[in-house]
């Protein structure tokens, strides 16, 4: 039965239709390779995948065409412009754009298709600079973003809003995760414009490879962030996909938050690099913190399992195997 929000918070089918056709959008970014492994893990074997120039989804066209021929049941949406503090800095106007056009395409095109359920991925970023810590979902619009990232956010607040404005008006079960800062495989090692733990990753890397005695860190290294590793994240979108048909987006984080310094020295010793770190103080730290509150997440049953130790030698490895020796 829907709720006053439209809700129907019935649940549970989605792990029982192992063979409906499941559109993963940004199949191959960190986020969309992690959910297309753990739903092939789980035995879904009809998954309709597009890559970038397959299918461009700022093209309002070509989204529609690609939906009225498809027909997919269910929508991940993991495509989208993502980058660190510096990219969203530099890139104002692709992150609100971008995200936007991408957005508003599939969540309008999936409902007019008629899919059964859609999940949106925005970020914690959405959050004021200055929420309550840890924050919980109650605190979307309380007061002002982050200045390196409210274009990005203010793309990702209309997402959440469009997938509840399609559930009040049309009963459509559109829901929204919001992803705390993520890493893993298949994450973006730019050195300027990746997020902070696969750029140290690179530049740890190539100062052991290169016998530098020093690597650079951007700003003061207080900043605090909670890290949580892709497949965790993957696993949580599954069971949403498969439990969570309510209103509210819901929070998706580790519960764990290390400083940026502290962050560098692990990423250190996992590479097992030797000299010294050196902070450069004219780049911006962003928000001092932004812990989230997945409690509501644990009360609906799910948890995470990757320490963020285990997360960084794992990923690691995948980095010396799939970008150095690839290189070489
Ligand atoms: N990474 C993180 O720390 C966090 C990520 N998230 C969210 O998770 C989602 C996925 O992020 P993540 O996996 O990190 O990002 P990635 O950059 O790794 O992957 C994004 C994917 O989207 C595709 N894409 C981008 N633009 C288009 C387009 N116009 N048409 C078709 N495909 C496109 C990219 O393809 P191509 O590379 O070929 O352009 C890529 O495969 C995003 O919504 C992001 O906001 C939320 C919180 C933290
Ligand atoms: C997931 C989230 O990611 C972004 O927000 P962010 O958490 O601020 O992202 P970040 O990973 O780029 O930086 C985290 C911290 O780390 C410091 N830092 C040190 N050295 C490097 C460095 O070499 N690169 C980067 N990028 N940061 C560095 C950096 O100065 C900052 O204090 C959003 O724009 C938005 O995309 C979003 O939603």
């Amino acid at each position: 039965m829907a709720d006053a929000t439209g809700s129907e918070m019935k649940s549970g089918s989605f792990m029982s239709e192992k063979s409906a056709k499941i559109f993963v959008a940004g199949h191959r970014g960190l986020v969309g390779s992690a959910i297309v492994r753990k739903l092939q893990e789980s035995g879904f074997a009809n998954l309709v995948l597009r890559t970038h120039s397959e299918l461009d989804l700022t093209s309002q066209s070509d989204v529609e065409s690609f939906f009225a021929t498809e027909k997919p049941v269910y929508v991940i949406l993991a495509a989208a412009k993502v980058g660190g503090i510096h990219a969203n800095n530099t890139y104002p106007a692709d992150f609100i754009g971008v995200n936007l056009q991408i957005q508003t395409n599939v969540i309008h095109s999936a409902y007019t298709h008629g899919v059964k359920k859609l999940l949106f991925l925005g970020s914690s970023c959405i959050y004021p600079k200055f929420a309550p810590q840890p924050i919980p979902e109650s605190a979307l619009l309380t007061g002002p973003l982050e200045p390196t990232n409210e274009w990005y956010a203010i793309a990702k607040i209309a997402g959440v809003k469009m997938c509840q404005a399609y559930r009040l008006q049309y009963k459509w079960d559109a829901i929204s995760g919001m992803p705390t800062n993520l890493y893993g495989p298949n994450d973006n090692f730019h050195p300027e414009n990746s997020h902070v733990l696969p750029a140290l990753m690179r530049r740890f890397h190539e100062a052991k490879a290169n016998d530098s005695e020093e690597v650079v860190v951007w700003g003061s290294g207080s900043p605090l962030r909670e890290f949580l590793h892709v497949d965790d994240l993957a696993d949580a979108c599954v069971f949403l996909m498969d439990q969570y048909s309510g209103f509210e987006h819901v929070n998706v984080g580790s519960g764990v938050e290390v400083t940026i310094k502290e962050l560098a020295e692990l990423v250190k010793e996992v590479v097992g690099f030797k000299g010294k770190l050196v902070w450069d103080c004219t780049k911006p730290d962003g928000t001092p913190r932004k812990l989230m509150d997945s409690s509501k997440l644990a009360s609906l049953g799910w948890t995470p399992k990757i320490s963020i130790k285990d997360g960084l030698r794992q990923t690691y490895d995948w980095y010396l195997e799939n970008v150095v020796q690839k290189k070489q």
